[in-house]
């Protein structure tokens, strides 16, 4: 065992569907010498007296006797001995349940969107920083190795991006999806966008901002969006959402300033069989990349499915790249998740940044990805107020 292993305790508030893929993900075994265990301890659900039992049992929860459930969220916050708390309720919910935590003086891992909109993320930051807690949104794709390697290893060298597509699109509506379910409930913050929209404008930043020196100066905007609501559903839940993002100096987004563009779209009903189980349809081969990078050195593809990328085709056209014949060269760089599904990779990074300020004195709290969030969020609020995205005031309150 390493010197400075250092377990994670956590809590889960809900034991929503992600929760079932989320926590066996994050419980299963670590070599004897990782620096970072994990282990769940608490959790709280809103479900009957047996709910908690079964979904242990189902889930294969290791020590699920130890496990101390709660049938009160709040009280979970504010007794609860672990260090920190997973949030995966209905994204309207968010806010509310972060808040809460943080009050408590918990450290908040919170599933995407982090909130409904980015006047909330911004005050649930500030009380982050004030709490002298950690928060994190739940954007586990920004974290996977094939992740990284695009932001520390390519977005160096590919020159300067010019243009980017970014697509997540899969049959989420099958025609056995209840209309209670949360993708077509709009109280409960149904719709592409948020759902979908929030993983594709993530690789929209990254391609666009994920060097820090790429973002000097600049800034990327909002300048179209486009939506179509699914068919047959109470509430113009948006489907088929188109949005264009440019990036200027200092936001000067005319056309003619623009140094950059991406072109985002998602659907739930686009495109393929809702046949397969629902993760499955997530494992779809699907003919064209999902994001594609296009600089003035090379090109980028990434197949779908976008959240959890395995492999980075390059196609280089810079001088050096160039075959015999001046033909441009592909390389295709494997970078699979090393276990499970790899949605663990983020509760290494929170769980990091929580070893390492346990113990010593601290003037503030921290947000993990707290620019990334912000922009994201904000590209959203922008893309619905263009498309006529509405959701009841309420959901957006502050
Ligand atoms: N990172 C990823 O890959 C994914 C992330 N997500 C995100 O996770 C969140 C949850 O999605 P999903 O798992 O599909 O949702 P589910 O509908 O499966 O679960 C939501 C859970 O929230 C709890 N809940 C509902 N209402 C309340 C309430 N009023 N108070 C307290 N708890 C409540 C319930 O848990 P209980 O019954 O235990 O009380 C419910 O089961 C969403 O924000 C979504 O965007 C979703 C899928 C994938
Ligand atoms: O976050 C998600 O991941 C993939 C899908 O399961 C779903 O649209 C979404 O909530």
């Amino acid at each position: 065992m390493s010197q400075n292993q250092f377990t994670c305790r956590w809590a889960a508030l809900s034991l929503s569907n992600i929760a079932s893929v989320f926590l066996p993900d994050v419980l299963l075994p670590r070599e004897a010498s990782s620096s970072i265990k994990h282990e769940l301890v608490s959790v709280s659900t809103t479900g009957g007296a047996s709910r908690a039992a079964d979904w242990l049992a189902e889930n294969k929860i290791p020590n699920a006797d130890s496990i101390t459930v709660y049938h009160s969220w709040e009280e979970m916050l504010e007794k609860g001995d672990f260090d920190v708390v997973y949030i995966s309720t209905p994204h309207p919910l968010h806010y509310a349940h972060v808040q809460k935590a943080l009050r408590c003086k918990r450290n908040v891992l919170v599933e995407k969107p982090a909130t409904m909109n980015r006047t909330q993320f911004t005050q649930l930051c500030q009380l982050a920083k004030d709490q002298r807690v950690v928060l994190m949104e739940a954007m586990w794709t920004r974290y996977l190795p094939a992740t990284l390697y695009l932001q520390n290893e390519l977005l160096p060298r590919i020159g300067d991006v010019k243009r980017v597509y970014a697509e997540f699109s899969f049959p989420i509506v099958s025609p056995d999806l209840s209309h209670e379910s949360r993708f077509l409930d709009k109280a409960a913050g149904a719709g592409s966008l948020l759902d979908q929209g929030v993983y594709a404008l993530t690789w929209a930043d990254l391609a666009l901002n994920g060097l820090p020196s790429s973002q000097e100066g600049t800034k990327t905007e909002v300048v179209h969006a486009h939506s179509m609501p699914v068919p047959g559903v109470k509430g113009e839940v948006d489907d088929i959402n188109t949005v264009i993002l440019a990036k200027s100096q200092n936001g000067d987004s005319g056309s003619k300033h623009s140094e950059a563009v991406a072109i985002v779209t998602t659907s739930m009903t686009l495109s393929g069989s809702s046949k397969p189980a629902f993760y499955q349809r997530l494992q779809a081969k699907k003919a064209s990349p999902a994001v594609r990078i296009e600089a003035t050195k090379a090109s980028v593809s990434i197949p779908f499915p976008p959240i959890r990328p395995q492999e980075l085709h390059v196609q280089w056209y810079d001088e050096e790249h160039l075959d015999g014949n001046g033909i441009e060269t592909e390389e295709v760089v494997k970078m699979p998740v090393e276990r499970g599904w790899g949605i663990w990779y983020q509760a290494d990074v929170i769980a990091e940044r929580v070893a390492r300020r346990k113990g010593a004195s601290q003037s503030m709290g921290e947000v993990i990805g707290e620019e990334e969030s912000k922009r994201v969020l904000g590209w959203m609020d922008r893309a619905r107020e263009m498309a006529g995205i509405v959701y009841d005031a309420t959901l957006e309150e502050a």
